[in-house]
């Protein structure tokens, strides 16, 4: 059954315990970068346990464009021949809505003698990528944007321009990940700081260095938020990728949710993405506390916050409001659809969400279409949902091949039943 090309699909109530084992699919955010790192490297790399999603896939055709030999060689490992350079593309690279390629290449585009256009679909011409242009145009850089969205366009000499940057990360922790990737390619050193070092999503940014050092580079934090990065350039690798923490919450939440026993196959504690954080708060379900803090852990916000419908008491996830500005507004989409639920279930403020948790609708006949606004996260959290209430049905499930293709097949395995 292919639940990708469905219109909409219907997830029958499993309350019973949820046991199985599944094998996650590889972290986007590590993918993505080890994708552009071997491609910038000189040499052969091989990726394992890498995620094969739409968003690596317009990651390694854009390198490709750009003059690497990128091949998918299994489900789950990409082999990147790199000539240490990239190269100008006549066409526009398209990105869909992968925010972490959009904004990786936008910076890379530095590297590159000539123009580059970098582009996706509607969605991303709507999320910001103002903060990364305004910083690129303040070192030299000759570059356009559209009403600070994509489509961008770089033209460069090739070349680093400075050795000093200032990025502004405080829509997007991606711009800073961008220059810092793009910054070991310079000629000289180059010293990156963040405007606010107290940012959100710095988690992210810390996955940026680890990977950056696993091909070779050398970057020194020397101040909170203020890195200095040599002019290493990278150097090809065998390169493990660990599995997708954000992907890891929808079954640890169901898990909670049925008590029953998921076998993910790795220990929550060992994973470095931020969303692994989710894990504990998780534990606590359904006594999860009154305020979450989501700044470190964003992407994992629409798994908590539907679980916390079915908490004991209200929870309020607070410094989120970087969720309005991802695929959807994640803040006003999860209000919306958790009031369509249940009148009153959630409230939204500029910078929070707060589920009203109402344990009593386990096992209610709820009927209820999902509006998921082209957004994976939507749609793989109110699944979840529809495990304790009969009539939770899910438009577009088609979605969740940005990051997790496998998921409808997924839960199938664990014997939900989806109609
Ligand atoms: O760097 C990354 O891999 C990511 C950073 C986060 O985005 P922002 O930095 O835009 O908050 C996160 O939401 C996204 O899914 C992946
Ligand atoms: C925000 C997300 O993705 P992106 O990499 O497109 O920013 C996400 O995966 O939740």
């Amino acid at each position: 059954m292919n639940y990708l090309q469905r219109q909409s699909l219907q997830v029958c109530p499993h309350p019973a315990a949820l046991d199985g084992k599944i094998t996650l699919p590889g972290s986007k955010s590590i993918t993505n970068r080890a994708l552009l790192l071997a491609g910038l490297a000189s040499g052969d790399s091989l990726l394992s346990g890498a995620l094969s999603s739409d968003d690596t896939k317009y990651m390694a055709a854009a390198l490709r464009q750009l003059g690497v030999d990128v091949e998918q060689t299994s489900a789950t490992e990409f082999s990147v021949k790199g000539n240490g350079r990239l190269t100008s593309s006549d066409e526009p690279l398209f990105l869909g809505n992968a925010g972490t390629a959009t904004r990786f290449l936008t910076a890379a585009a530095l590297l590159i003698d000539g123009e580059t256009v970098v582009d996706g679909d509607e969605h991303m011409r709507e999320r910001p990528i103002s903060g990364l242009t305004n910083t690129l145009r303040d070192i030299g850089v000759s570059v356009s944007d559209t009403n600070g969205c994509p489509p961008v366009k770089v033209t460069s000499n090739g070349h680093f321009p400075a050795q000093k940057v200032l990025v502004d990360g405080s829509l997007s922790s991606q711009y800073i990940s961008a220059i810092l990737m793009a910054a070991a390619c310079n000629d000289q050193p180059v010293e990156v700081e963040v405007i606010d070092p107290n940012m959100d999503a710095r988690g992210y940014i810390d996955i940026t260095l680890a990977v950056m050092r696993a091909f070779g580079a050398q970057v020194e934090e020397t101040a909170a938020g203020k890195w200095q990065v040599s002019n290493t350039g990278y150097q090809a690798q065998t390169y493990q990728v660990e599995p997708d923490a954000s992907a890891a919450t929808y079954l640890w939440a169901a898990e909670r949710l049925t008590k029953g026993r998921i076998d993910l196959g790795v220990n929550p504690e060992t994973l470095t993405q931020p969303d692994a954080k989710a894990y504990a708060v998780m534990q606590q379900f359904p006594d999860m506390p009154a305020e979450v803090n989501g700044s470190q852990m964003q992407d994992a916000i629409p798994t908590l916050a539907v679980l916390a419908a079915f908490n004991n008491t209200p929870v309020t996830f607070t410094q989120i409001a970087n969720l309005r500005v991802k695929e959807c507004d994640r803040i006003h989409a999860l209000a919306t659809e958790l009031n369509k639920i249940k009148p009153g279930l959630a409230s939204e403020e500029h910078s929070s969400l707060t589920v009203h948790a109402s344990p009593d609708l386990v096992g209610q006949n709820l009927p209820t279409e999902i509006h998921t606004y082209a957004d994976h996260r939507i749609a793989m959290s109110f699944a979840l949902a529809g495990l304790m209430i009969d009539g939770i049905t899910i438009l577009d499930p088609g979605c969740v091949a940005k990051t997790y293709p496998a998921y409808w097949q997924d839960l199938t395995g664990l014997g939900v039943e989806l109609v």
